[in-house]
């Protein structure tokens, strides 16, 4: 049953608290626990039996939320908070695909492969978004860009430890990573760790394929597997589609480390980055990385 509450004893809410802009607690204003029933702008507002403290802004926490983008920058840059807001956007999708993509694994060693595939086009959808969301930062200008730059090092996006959990989860583990971190936290250094030592998508995949049936010891049986699937897909219809769908997972993300390093050379062209690279050289080594090899390696075999 939603809890929506629009309290109607008194003044109303300004339009800033209702869309959350202002938390209630900062504005004074609290929806009334009796304010089960009211009258706003005309409508007869019903949402529930019970009275209810929660409003928009306490649920979804937004007090501490939009307290959260504080500029190095002093006099502040224009343009600085577009960057923080970009980033924590980021790191917010980052932790929803570490949701779904941790569920998709398990979905797939738990046998249920409709689930799997579901939840992984839902990440698809987000990745998406996340090669789309470079568009609004290269609105920034490199020379507004530069009010700020020298206030980052050496902060870099090279320190997302979500980002880094994404790349372990997908299959491609690489534990030098956790050693050049510069910075951690106990618990942070204790997630990637715990990334490493769990199984990752492939891991799972593989574990479909064996419960189909198929030898999974070595590459060579891995590729029979696959060309066996591929050539019947009546058959094996949800291993050929999860096997899609990963691929369409490794191609996104792919897709999103080109698009990152064409921005970074817009933005700063051959500087090296704040967090102690070539910059753009070393974005470029990343590019051919694949999650899934033996499945871009089927194609030329179709
Ligand atoms: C003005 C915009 C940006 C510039 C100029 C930039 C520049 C760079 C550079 C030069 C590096 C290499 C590491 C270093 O030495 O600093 C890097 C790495 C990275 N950046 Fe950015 N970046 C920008 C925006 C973003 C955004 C919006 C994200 C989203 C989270 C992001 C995520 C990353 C990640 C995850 C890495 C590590 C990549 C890897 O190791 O494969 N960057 N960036
Ligand atoms: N590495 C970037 C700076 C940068 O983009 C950045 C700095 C702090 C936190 C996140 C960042 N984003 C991605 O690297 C640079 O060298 O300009």
């Amino acid at each position: 049953m939603p809890r929506l509450r629009i309290a109607t004893t008194g003044a109303a809410p300004t339009t800033a608290v209702i869309l959350g802009l202002v938390s209630s607690e900062s504005s004074g204003i609290q929806p009334s626990a009796d304010a089960v029933t009211g009258r706003w702008d005309g409508v007869q507002v019903n949402f529930g039996e019970e009275g209810g403290r929660l409003t928009y802004g306490s649920y979804l926490r937004l007090g501490a939320l939009l307290d959260q983008q504080r500029l190095e920058s002093d006099p502040p840059a224009h343009d600085e908070l577009l960057f923080i807001t970009i980033h924590q956007v980021y790191e917010l999708w980052f932790k929803q695909v570490l949701h779904e993509l941790t569920a998709s694994r398990d979905a797939m060693l738990s046998g249920e492969l409709w689930r799997a595939e579901h939840l992984l086009r839902r990440v698809h959808t987000i990745e998406r978004t996340l090669i789309q969301q470079v568009d609004i930062l290269e609105t920034m200008t490199p020379q507004d860009f530069g009010e700020f730059r020298h206030r980052l090092s050496p902060a870099s996006g090279f320190q997302s430890v979500q980002y880094r959990e994404i790349e372990f989860l997908s299959g491609a583990k690489d534990p030098s990573f956790v050693k050049r971190f510069r910075g951690l936290t106990d618990t942070e250094r204790a997630r990637l760790e715990q990334r490493l030592e769990e199984p990752t998508l492939w891991d799972a995949f593989l574990a479909v394929l064996h419960a189909a049936g198929f030898g999974t010891t070595d590459e060579d049986q891995i590729r029979v597997a696959l060309q066996t699937i591929a050539a019947d897909r009546g058959r094996y219809a949800a291993a050929w589609e999860l096997a899609e769908a990963l691929v369409q997972h490794d191609e996104l993300a792919a897709a999103w480390r080109a698009r990152h390093v064409v921005m970074v050379e817009r933005m700063i062209g051959t500087k090296p980055g704040t967090g102690g690279s070539s910059g753009a050289g070393y974005l470029r080594s990343r590019l051919d990385l694949r999650y899934y090899p033996l499945l871009w390696n089927l194609r030329t075999a179709l």
